[in-house]
């Protein structure tokens, strides 16, 4: 939780507690279905929580904003996100069902009314949204083909809408099949500890 703090030092009371339960509720609901591996619970505030927060250092969600987060797993990247923007609406979905009750447990015991969990293939939606963000689910080319025709036109915030993907490593090849706008933020930018040295937001406008 000091991790947090450090990174968000102007939360208020109300948010330090939400994200202060999770390690609590990913303790109890991961002992019954496996949504994170085990030894992460250890490091969840760095390796989960702190990591899908670095879509917030890219890019603040304005209020009203509505974001889709595709493959969320276990509720990565949209629970923390959703802690940190309770103006912003977040429909997360997942192709696995028990994946889907413990988020939805899990956004309750939160009192995340900004949180709507569903078991949905990401192929299969045709809402629109804003920002499409998500973490581990697949290569960025055939996603962009999931989510392209779900990305609404309208456009007020700083970056033009579109996917902000969280991933690791050297992207010189899957950025090569992207529109030229697309670009890389690195986290080791934001955050100083060693696991973010290889970890980037991929932005895809759209
Ligand atoms: C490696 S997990 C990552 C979970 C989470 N995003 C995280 O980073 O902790 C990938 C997730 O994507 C889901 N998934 C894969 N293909 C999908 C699709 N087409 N539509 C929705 N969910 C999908 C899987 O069920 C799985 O839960």
């Amino acid at each position: 939780m000091e991790l947090i703090n450090k990174y968000f030092p102007d939360l208020t009371d109300e948010q330090r507690d939400k994200f202060s339960q999770m390690e609590e509720l990913y303790q109890f609901w991961n002992a019954r279905v496996n949504v994170i591996s085990r030894q992460d619970i250890d490091t969840l505030y760095e390796r989960h929580i702190l990591h899908s927060l670095g879509i917030a250092k890219v890019l603040e969600f304005k209020s009203g904003t509505s974001i889709l987060d595709v493959g969320t797993g276990g509720g990565f990247p949209g629970i923390p996100l959703a802690i940190l923007f309770p103006k912003a609406q977040f429909h997360l979905v997942d192709s696995i069902g028990k994946k889907i009750r413990v988020v939805q447990e899990i956004a309750d015991a939160l009192k995340l009314d900004n949180v709507k969990a569903e078991q949905i293939r990401a192929e299969k939606l045709d809402d629109s949204y804003e920002f499409v963000i998500s973490r581990a689910v697949t290569r960025i080319t055939p996603f962009v083909g999931w989510v392209k025709r779900n990305i609404s036109k309208n456009s007020f915030h700083s970056l033009r809408n579109g996917i902000l993907y969280l991933k690791g490593g050297d992207l010189t090849e899957e950025l090569s099949e992207l529109n030229q706008k697309s670009r890389v933020f690195e986290l080791s930018d934001y955050f100083e500890e060693e696991f973010f040295q290889t970890k980037k937001v991929l932005y895809v406008p759209l």
